[in-house]
């Protein structure tokens, strides 16, 4: 029962707000949506609303409520129940969920976490709070992601020049900057402010300084001085030490200290030899 009036105030919710051929191609010329998401000329006529905006009853809004609450029985008939809309819908939802996935750099980041994971294990002694592991995997995840997002914010220009970064989503054209950039700043901060209430707040000023060092200090020294391979390996050393962090209530040891030095000193070759790899594709980015 429950699904089935979820699935009717769906199709009611993306029935009163049917994109028409004028706001797909306002969110085209917006650069947000570009026109291989939503082609114009897919666009069939009943996409179009038949209803004007200022017509409340024709959007099922009730009569008397300013709260925006829909009535189900003002639903016209089904034939109104626009599905060209939901399939834009769920296209839409598609194309930013994959434009986020990529602008997290999910991949990386859920290596950061496991890293993270291992440190508060390591960090736990005899038994490892599940509940903590899980909130401490979560915020490193939030955290990390809103980094590699500023990352690719600051370096458009250059990740356009380069073959391996030009598809990314933000030189592509695929979301506009200031999308990428709310979307970084409030997963940061809510990542943030996870760590700092379910963990403590050694584990968040960990996170959040290394957020700042990777995005506003390795990201623009890449362009200057070699010593960016030095300062990138700290930002990568940092998430074990950060679990380490949340599972002992704070407590830094030299115990805690291992695996992020194991790290460090691995991701010095590990970035020799990608850098080397990739050479020519460095070179035309700057
Ligand atoms: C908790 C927290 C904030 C964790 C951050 C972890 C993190 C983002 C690690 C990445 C380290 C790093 C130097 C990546 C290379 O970036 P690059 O700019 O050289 O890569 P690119 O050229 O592919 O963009």
């Amino acid at each position: 029962m429950w699904r089935n009036s979820a699935s009717r105030s769906s199709k009611l919710i993306w029935n009163g707000y049917a994109l028409s051929p004028s706001s797909l191609s306002t969110l085209r010329s917006s650069r947000s949506v570009p026109n291989s998401v939503f082609p114009l000329s897919s666009v069939p006529a009943v996409a179009s609303p038949s209803h004007s905006p200022s017509d409340p009853s024709k959007l099922g809004f009730l009569p008397g409520r300013s709260d925006g609450i829909r009535a189900l029985s003002s639903v016209p008939s089904p034939a109104a129940v626009d599905i060209p809309s939901l399939t834009y819908g769920v296209q839409l939802a598609r194309h930013y969920g994959q434009c986020f996935w990529e602008l997290s750099k999910a991949r990386l980041s859920m290596l950061v976490v496991a890293t993270s994971g291992t440190g508060y294990v390591l960090g736990s002694g005899s038994a490892v709070d599940f509940a903590g592991l899980c909130w401490t995997c979560a915020g490193t995840m939030m955290v990390a992601a809103s980094a590699n997002s500023l990352n690719q914010v600051f370096e458009i220009k250059n990740d356009a020049l380069m073959k391996r970064t030009r598809n990314r989503p933000l030189p592509s054209g695929r979301m506009s900057v200031p999308q990428a950039v709310a979307f970084a700043s409030s997963v940061g901060l809510a990542g943030t402010a996870m760590l700092a209430c379910k963990t403590n707040m050694m584990a968040a000023g960990l996170a959040a300084s290394n957020l700042v060092l990777y995005a506003f200090v390795y990201t623009p020294l890449k362009q200057i001085h070699p010593v960016n391979t030095w300062v990138g390996a700290v930002v990568g050393a940092i998430p074990p030490l950060l679990g380490w962090a949340a599972a002992s209530g704070g407590q830094i040891s030299l115990n805690s200290m291992i695996l992020p030095a194991a790290l460090y000193f691995w991701q010095i070759p590990h970035f020799m030899a990608l850098a080397y790899m990739c050479r020519h594709d460095y070179a035309a980015g700057g």
